[in-house]
Formats: structure tokens, C-alpha cells, sequence
């Protein structure tokens, strides 16, 4: 395929709900939802998985709409793409950017996956057809609304829950969650909010048998988690740390943690994803997907990606109405007894809703691929 056309459609969508973390706290959503025309005319669509602003990781939707426009968009002029795989090649001249670069790829694997007449994630090598989910609490103002939040998810089957701590609302969360629901399966997310001088605070953690603590220190350490893995029982999974293939070896090698995370934008895209996925399954290392509070684009990609076989834990990923009054596929996404089916049949397979798309849309502007350079 060569990819002809292109349009960025920057939007915005108000959440369900609000989403409080240790950096901060989300109300709406920002995206930019990339859809690619290829010559044939078949269309693919990606999303573009950075926020507003650069809290999470130093990507935002402007630097990737400028990564887009003037660099990874006049790398695909005359391009013949074969496979998805080689997008790796063709975007190597330019560090970085993993969310900007993850966008087009996501909608050119989905272009690549209608050529085949496959679903996305048979074009992935997936193996399960419905996948376990979880779902994500942001930290909570009261007790009783933690309390209500938690019962209401266990109630709608979610096969674990995980809750946001930093520090000083960490051991009272989790003691709290624990005396009302003493098996839930459960973990805490901190987002980076520690350092090693909370070492007694984060050991007073494996009193209460957490499937694992989300990303402890900080955003680019792997050198200290490995110093706090070696002093905890509980496992440490890695989120904000792990950029790619090459971070997920050095944290292996050094044992900085026993689980990762995958998100595809994090990591630049379905391939590396997948090869993550791989190296993990040869290595008896945990994965599961990550989210990013994405829209049904984003997150049929992580139902793809989740439906392949190592992802045995289930990910942060809910049905559409967790997150949206109105998502941008139609059917929407439906969570059934903590489960989603995997999309695979072209009759049922999720479609853009144009008018919802449109609804949430601030801009958008296209690009002749063919002539940017
Ligand atoms: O998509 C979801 O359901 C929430 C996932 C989540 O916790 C999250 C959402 C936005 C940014 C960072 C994170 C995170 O995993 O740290
Ligand atoms: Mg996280």
C-alpha cells in the first residue's frame, strides 16, 4: 500500500467521570484521531493518545500534530508499505515521539488488517476471543465514595480493580478497600509520586496481598525500582518507565520489576507492542494493557493487542460507556461480567460514527500525502 491522504481530527470528549491521579485531575479528553486513505481507497483509523499537556509523558497533542505534519507525515510520500512492521524502519530517522508515531501506525495496521480480510487482531496473531477486563478508580475525595466506587465495579464484574495512591493516601486507601473486600484482586497505581525515602511506607503495603504497585518512583528510573523490588514482596509493575523493547530488557536484566505495562501509544505503536508482548512471554514476565482513557479508536487497537495469549491479567480496559455518554464507533463497546468479546467478524466489527466524530470535533485538517515535500 502507499498511504495518499490524511486527516487529523483534533477533538474533545467530556469523561464520565472525574479521574484524579497523583498529577493531577482530568474531567475531558483530548485526541487526535488520524484517519489514512491508501490507494486503494480503503481507510484505517488511529488515535493519538497524548494529553494536553506533557504530565505523563512530555508528548502533548501539539507535539504530535507537529511531529505528524512536518516529519512522520512526509516520511510515507511514495512510500510502498508491505506490512505494518516496516513503519519502524521508515520512522527511525526521527527519536522518539512514541504517541505521534503510534498514531499513524494504529491506522495504517488498520488498513493493513482490511486488506488482509482479517479483523485487527487476527492480523495481530491473537489468540483469545473475549478478554478479562479491569477497570481504573482515580483517587477519591471520601471514604464512602472510594468505598461506593470499589462495590460498584466488583458489582459489574470487573476482574480487578485498580485504585490511584500517592503518598498519604496509600495505606489508608488500600487498609479501607481491604476490611470491606478482603479478596478482591487489587493493585495501586502511583503514578511516580514516591521516592526511596518512602521505602517503610511502600513495604507497609505487603500487609495487604496487592497483585502488584503500579509505577512507585519515578517516570525515567529503573536503577531504583530494581533497589525497591529487591526490598518488597508485593510486585512492582512498570508503566511510565518503558518507552520500548530496549527498556523492557535492561529492566528485566536488572529486575527493576516483575510485571509491565503496554500501552501502545507509550511504546510507539502495535509492533513494538507486540514484540514487548513476545520478549515478556519468552522471559515469564507479566503484561497487561494499559489505557489512556481512549476513545473506541484507541481502544479496539488495546482490545487487538489484549486478545493475544500472554495477556492472562486483565487490563485497564472498560466498555465505551465507562468513559463516554457517546463514543466515536458504533456499536459502542460493551463490558459484560468483567469480559469483552474481541471484534473478528467484518458484520459486527465496530464503525466510525461520523456524527458523533464530528460532534466532538474543534478542527481538522487534511493532508496530500502524496505532495508535502
Ligand atoms: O484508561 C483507563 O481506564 C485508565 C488508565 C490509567 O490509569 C491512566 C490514565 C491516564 C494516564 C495514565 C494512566 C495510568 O495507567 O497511569
Ligand atoms: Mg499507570
Amino acid at each position: 500500500m502507499k498511504i495518499q491522504k490524511v486527516t487529523i481530527h483534533h477533538i474533545k470528549m467530556p469523561l464520565q467521570f472525574t479521574f484524579a491521579t497523583s498529577f493531577g485531575v482530568m474531567t475531558e479528553k483530548e485526541f487526535l484521531i488520524i484517519e489514512a486513505t491508501a490507494n486503494d481507497g480503503t481507510i484505517g483509523y488511529g488515535e493519538c493518545v497524548a494529553f494536553a499537556a506533557p504530565w505523563y509523558t512530555e508528548e502533548t497533542i501539539q507535539t504530535c500534530w507537529h511531529m505528524l505534519e512536518d516529519f512522520l507525515l512526509p516520511l510515507l510520500q511514495d512510500q510502498e508499505i508491505n506490512h505494518p512492521d516496516e513503519l519502524q524502519a521508515i520512522f527511525a530517522p526521527i527519536r522518539l515521539n512514541h504517541m505521534a508515531k503510534s498514531a499513524i501506525e494504529g491506522a495504517i495496521w488498520d488498513i493493513y488488517a482490511q486488506q488482509q480480510g482479517m479483523s485487527l487482531a487476527q492480523a495481530l496473531g491473537a489468540t483469545q476471543n473475549e478478554i478479562r477486563v479491569g477497570v481504573a478508580i482515580g483517587l477519591q475525595p471520601t471514604k464512602q465514595a472510594l468505598l461506593q466506587q470499589v462495590g460498584k465495579a466488583i458489582a459489574m464484574g470487573y476482574g480487578r480493580i485498580k485504585v490511584k495512591i500517592k503518598p498519604g493516601h496509600d495505606l489508608e486507601v488500600i487498609s479501607t478497600i481491604r476490611e470491606q473486600f478482603p479478596d478482591v484482586p487489587l493493585m495501586a497505581d502511583a503514578n511516580a509520586a514516591y521516592t526511596l525515602d518512602d521505602m517503610a511506607r511502600l513495604q507497609a503495603l505487603d500487609a495487604y496481598n496487592l497483585l502488584m504497585i503500579e509505577q512507585p518512583l519515578a517516570f525515567d528510573d529503573l536503577i531504583e525500582h530494581a533497589t525497591l523490588q529487591r526490598q518488597l514482596q508485593t510486585a512492582i509493575c512498570l508503566d511510565e518507565s518503558i518507552h520500548s523493547l530496549e527498556d523492557v530488557k535492561k529492566a528485566i536484566q536488572i529486575g527493576s520489576c516483575r510485571i509491565i505495562n503496554i500501552k501502545i501509544g507509550r511504546v510507539g505503536g502495535l509492533t513494538v507492542a507486540k514484540q514487548i508482548h513476545d520478549y515478556c512471554r519468552q522471559h515469564d514476565v507479566g503484561v497487561w494493557c494499559g489505557g489512556m482513557l481512549e476513545t473506541g479508536i484507541g481502544r479496539l487497537h488495546n482490545i487487538a493487542l489484549n486478545a493475544l495469549p500472554h495477556f492472562v491479567l486483565p487490563g485497564d480496559l472498560s466498555g465505551s460507556h465507562h468513559y463516554w455518554q457517546r463514543d466515536i464507533v458504533k456499536p459502542p463497546i460493551m463490558m459484560a461480567h468483567g469480559k469483552i468479546q474481541v471484534p473478528m467478524d467484518k458484520e459486527t466489527y465496530p464503525v466510525i460514527d461520523h456524527q458523533a466524530l464530528a460532534q466532538y470535533t474543534l478542527t481538522k485538517k487534511e493532508y496530500d500525502v502524496t505532495g508535502l515535500v
